[in-house]
């Protein structure tokens, strides 16, 4: 069982610090979402966890050795983070194989990927002709290639379709199922939460995060509840004299903040409200996400300044 800790981390480029003394260790069997905004230095944490670039302080390292140390590290460590890196004038089954030989992985192993990755039919075509989400099945399946115990997945559903997304959702589940520690960034909230047990979140060289999913979502959401009866005013009576903080959307449906249904059922039986709909919002990372990194962004788009005649004159 192999775990990644990375300690202390701090990456300067120049005058940017794109880490600041992050520590946290990612665990075997199960899925550890990798998340923050824009810049928040999560490809810069995973490149310095397979020695792409030389952290300013700290250390990263995998099952307790720095990558370069590691005495397999093809069958160690797979990732894939730069799809595009691939040699485009080379064929996918060339690449893989160069790969292979170089690793000392059994040839069978390139036929296997290629298959596992869904593109051993097109595996002789040159990648330069690749669409974005083939070098992406191609990146996975190299990561794959050495059967390793460790995954670093960067934004992996990138480019993929939508039956690509479900097949990567799920051959990550299943890898963390095996045991093997997966690791996977991500912009996408809906799908990281179909797939990640654990998240650990970046915001500007940070950690905000390092939390199961769950705790996550329930730590920074306020539950609510739905409520809409035959009687709209007597419900905002009610609701305002049991001090609830709530909001109507003027169809007669109320929305009351950090409450649960059997409270809010208690509360219309007891008022003798006739109930025509009460139902519990599902909590979304993405509200949850959105609430932590709230401040955080490095990048926000500002809306289009809309000239007044004053402002023009
Ligand atoms: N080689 C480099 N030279 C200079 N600055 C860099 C370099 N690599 C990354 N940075 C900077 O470090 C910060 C973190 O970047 P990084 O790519 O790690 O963020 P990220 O969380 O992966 O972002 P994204 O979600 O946009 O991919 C950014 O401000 C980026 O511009």
């Amino acid at each position: 069982m192999t775990s990644i800790d990375v300690v202390g981390m701090t990456k300067q480029y120049g005058a940017k610090r794109a880490l600041d003394g992050v520590t946290f260790s990612v665990r075997p069997g199960r899925v550890t979402g990798f998340l923050g905004p824009n810049g928040a230095g999560k490809s810069t944490a995973m490149r310095l966890m397979v020695g792409l670039d030389r952290p300013t302080s700290g250390t990263a390292t995998i099952g307790g050795s720095a990558y370069a140390s590691l005495a397999d590290p093809l069958r160690t460590v797979g990732a894939l983070l730069d799809p595009q890196a691939a040699l485009g004038s080379r064929t996918a089954r060339a690449h893989v194989k160069i790969l292979a030989a170089a690793g000392r992985i059994p040839a069978r192993r390139v036929e296997e990927v290629l298959e596992q990755a869904g593109i051993a039919s097109v595996a002789g075509r040159r990648i330069k002709t690749y669409s974005l989400g083939m070098r992406q099945r191609l990146g996975i399946a190299t990561a794959l290639l050495g059967d390793p115990e460790v995954l670093l997945l960067d934004e992996p559903s990138n480019g993929l379709d939508p039956e690509g997304i479900t097949w990567i959702r799920e051959l990550m589940r299943s890898l963390a199922a095996e045991g093997r520690t997966v690791l996977v960034s991500s912009h996408l909230m809906g799908e990281t939460s179909a797939f990640a047990d654990h998240l650990v979140v970046l915001g500007k060289g940070r950690l905000l995060a390092d939390t199961p999913l769950g705790e996550f979502v329930s730590a920074w959401t306020v539950p609510r509840v739905w409520l809409r009866t035959a009687d709209a005013e007597r419900t905002r009576s009610a609701l305002a004299a049991e001090g609830l903080t709530f909001s109507g959307s003027g169809d007669g449906r109320w929305t009351v903040e950090g409450a649960d249904l059997a409270g809010i059922g208690a509360l219309a039986a007891r008022e003798g409200l006739s109930v025509l709909e009460l139902a519990a919002e599902e909590p979304s990372l993405e509200d949850a996400y959105l609430a932590l990194t709230a401040g955080e962004t490095e990048f926000t788009a500002v809306a289009p300044r809309t000239e007044t005649p004053e402002a023009s004159s």
